[in-house]
């Protein structure tokens, strides 16, 4: 067994604060990793079938060595699990198994799987523990951190939920290495947009070494996992349930959801890729005002083309639209339902320039559909 390298760092959250362990070979110790914070000598594992096929033996035997019983339930891959039905199915596999109030869930995957078992933590038996072992880049940088947890539904996304902190989260750098090119793309782009909401050094940062983290330097990745986790804790402690500064970490997204929902959640366009659309809309939308420099909008534009991500609403009509043009008045009705809005304003989260992203409650709907208009024209 390797033994694993980790750095330790806590949210703070008085009586529910924890850990988030960023390191290689965590999952190969989870058993000594997990052991202090479950009650009961059993857990029960939620997971995906393509995590399951690389790791899940590895985790199960992990947790065997240290007397730790786990039971699987393996669901399908995509961003289609986070419905109803899939958290009916958890559900009841945690039923049919007896658990009680002591017992602890595993979420064992990327963002789907941490959000969805994370609500079925929150809502069975009105509230068990979980752990977060996240196995995406989007997953360890952003997802697994902070308590969102819930499901999608027909008129959007993240629309029903809980916030729900988990007990302890194993970032294990060494699962990325399984990891399609295309889903390592998709977390960078959360990476990005810590450095574009107030970090403009981390951002210099990636603009040197974002080739070599998607390529697989392990110090580049750990390091990016780490400063994007602290930087999220960070807000996070001051603002657990969203009541301001944590909107912060909506940036790109109030686009991004938008067209995540038009895209039909079928795989066709992935939520990093949605965001990356979603924050070049934020900084040419913040240009077009002039709150933001337009070179800034370029830069932020050029850095996600060069290193492979979308940036145009044409790879959303061609990916997922069978070529057909997105329409703005069904975008525009799907951001009337973000949860930023708030007696009938929607606040978006603006940016003064790289590293400067602030929430505005005063952008004009008109304005913002016609920027749109000219966006996906
Ligand atoms: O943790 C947060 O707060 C975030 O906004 C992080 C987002 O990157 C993440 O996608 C989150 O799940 C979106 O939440 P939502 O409240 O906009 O649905």
């Amino acid at each position: 067994m390797n033994k694993e390298t980790y750095e330790r760092l806590t949210l703070d959250l008085e009586d529910r604060s924890y850990d988030i362990l960023v390191g290689e070979n965590l999952v190969t110790n989870a058993g000594s990793l997990v052991r202090p914070f479950i009650k009961q000598d059993r857990t029960f594992i939620i997971t995906d079938e393509n995590v399951a096929r690389h790791h899940l033996p590895t985790l199960e035997a992990a947790l065997r060595s240290k007397n730790i019983e786990s039971h699987a339930l393996i669901l399908p891959f995509g961003e289609q699990t986070k419905s109803f039905a899939q958290l009916d199915r958890v559900i009841d596999f945690l039923l049919k198994h007896n658990i009680d109030r002591k017992s602890t869930l595993i979420a064992f995957g990327g963002g789907v799987i941490g959000d969805l078992a994370g609500f079925a933590a929150a809502v069975v038996m009105r509230g068990i523990d979980f752990i977060q072992i996240p196995t995406t880049l989007l997953s360890q940088v952003d997802s697994s951190v902070g308590g969102k947890t819930g499901i999608n539904t027909a008129r959007g996304k993240n629309l029903v939920g809980s916030f729900h902190q988990p007990k302890l989260v194993l970032a294990d750098t060494s699962l990325l290495e399984t990891l399609p090119n295309r889903e390592l793309l998709a977390g960078y782009a959360e990476v990005v947009k810590y450095g574009l909401i107030n970090d403009p050094q981390f951002f210099d940062w990636l603009e040197d070494k974002a080739h070599k983290i998607i390529a697989g330097d392990i110090s580049a990745r750990t390091h990016a996992v780490l400063v994007s986790c602290a930087a999220k804790a960070k807000i996070v402690a001051l603002d657990e349930k969203e009541s301001g500064a944590r909107g912060l970490l909506n940036l790109g997204h109030t686009f991004g959801h938008a067209l995540e929902a038009e895209a039909g959640y079928n795989g066709s366009l992935l939520h990093g890729e949605a965001i990356s659309i979603g924050m070049v809309m934020a900084h040419d939308l913040s240009a077009e005002l002039g709150l933001c420099s337009e070179q800034d909008a370029q830069t932020v534009r050029a850095h996600f083309k060069n290193i492979g991500l979308p940036i145009s609403t044409d790879y959303v009509s061609s990916n997922a639209l069978g070529g057909k043009k997105l329409e703005v008045s069904r975008l525009m009705d799907h951001m009337s339902r973000d949860k930023k809005v708030s007696n009938g304003r929607l606040t978006f989260v603006m940016t003064k320039g790289i590293g400067q992203a602030y929430l505005d409650n005063a952008v004009d709907m008109a304005v913002v559909s016609d920027f749109m208009k000219r966006f996906i024209a």
